[in-house]
């Protein structure tokens, strides 16, 4: 029995004595103690070592208060199970050896089984669920995030190749996208059933593209792998950046939380929306840099237009920034806990 639930309550639009707060990559760059370990392992080879790995999961749970741990993991980890050449190159990101451009390389695309592509990352998390007091979240990146990597090579600003493709061969795109569902489908699952309590879908980059073509080239692929998680009765938080003008959209796969970015009120999101969702957000990460009295302003400018209705999951609107210091994120768990929320 978890000693602190107001996470997994929040997900579930329940009555909490305080506003839930995690943050997206609180494990990382930005922890003095997480760059001692990168010295010594990669970020691929953390992942590798459950021991480690829990670790890492854990540090930022005891140093900043949250009310969940994320699997310290990346969208790329069950990619490099799978076999694909994926390396994690620094400063730049998820780098492909051989970027998909042919129907053969879709096709070559093995069946996806955690067990078999990323046994470890099903170790930390029976691990970390003994040692936890709150919940542990698990995740995945979506398929058109996954794909904008797989076809770009490496991260992109423009999509060019990504959206090339997706438009000129939407045979082989379906393809792609219906082996990428599987995979995300299959691993949130086994994360659930190892043990995460709730978690998160990343589909970081959609925001590139118009509602029309999200709706068409990634929508229906996605329908499969929310279902799959609400199967196993954990919430299911979907995100992604720069968004707002699909938050309608996205609404149609009816997870349980919606994650906001900072361009869009949390208010008006949660109108956009409708009463049936639990929100996740959204201060602005560069918030985190500004004077005290600005960052008192900004967070409690998120909690007045939560209005104090269950169902909000305080967050940054994006991960958390390697220049962040582990203060400044304390304060802001500090500052969400001292509002005043409904009692229990
Ligand atoms: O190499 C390292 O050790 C540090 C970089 C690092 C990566 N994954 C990481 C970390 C730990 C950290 O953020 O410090 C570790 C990482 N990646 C991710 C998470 C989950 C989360 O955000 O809470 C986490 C942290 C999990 C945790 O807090 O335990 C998932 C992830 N990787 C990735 C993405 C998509 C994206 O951001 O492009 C996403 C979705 C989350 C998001 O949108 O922020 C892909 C990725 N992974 C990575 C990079 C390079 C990051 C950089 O160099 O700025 C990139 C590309 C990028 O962020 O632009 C590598």
């Amino acid at each position: 029995m978890l000693k602190n639930d107001r996470f997994l309550r929040a997900c579930r639009r329940q009555v909490v004595d305080r506003t839930p707060v995690w943050f997206m990559r609180q494990a990382g760059r930005y922890q003095p103690e997480y760059r001692q370990i990168r010295e010594k392992y990669t970020l691929m080879e953390i992942c590798e070592h459950p021991d480690v790995c829990a670790e890492v999961t854990l540090l930022p749970v005891r140093q900043l208060g949250v009310d969940a741990a994320i699997l310290f993991s990346d969208i790329m980890t069950p990619l490099r199970g799978m076999g694909l050449k994926v390396d994690i190159v620094e400063n730049v990101g998820p780098v492909f050896e051989e970027p998909i451009v042919r129907e053969e390389q879709v096709s070559a695309l093995p069946p996806f089984d955690a067990e078999e592509a990323v046994p470890y990352v099903l170790e930390t998390i029976r691990i970390l669920v003994r040692e936890l007091d709150v919940p542990l979240i698990g995740f995945a990146g979506a398929p058109f995030t996954l794909a904008s990597y797989m076809v770009e090579g490496r991260p992109t600003r423009d999509y060019r190749k990504v959206k090339t493709f997706m438009y000129s061969e939407p045979r082989v795109w379906g393809q792609l996208m219906e082996k990428l569902a599987a995979m995300v489908a299959r691993y949130l699952v086994q994360q659930v059933e190892a043990g995460c309590q709730a978690v998160q879908v990343f589909d970081s980059w959609v925001g590139n593209l118009t509602r029309a073509d999200y709706e068409t080239y990634v929508r229906p692929y996605m329908y499969p792998i929310i279902e799959a998680v609400r199967a196993t009765g954990a919430p299911v938080i979907h995100f992604g950046v720069n968004t707002g003008h699909l938050l309608a959209s996205m609404a149609d796969l009816r997870p349980d939380v919606m994650g906001v970015d900072w361009r869009t009120d949390l208010d008006e999101a949660w109108r956009i929306i409708g009463p049936d969702f639990a929100v996740q957000g959204n201060l602005d990460p560069v918030a985190v840099f500004a004077p005290p009295e600005v960052l008192e302003a900004k967070v409690t400018d998120v909690l007045r237009r939560a209005g104090r209705r269950p169902g909000h999951i305080f967050n940054l609107g994006h991960g958390v920034m390697p220049q962040m210091s582990v203060s400044a994120l304390q304060r802001v768990v500090e500052l969400v806990h001292a509002y005043e929320v409904r009692e229990v």
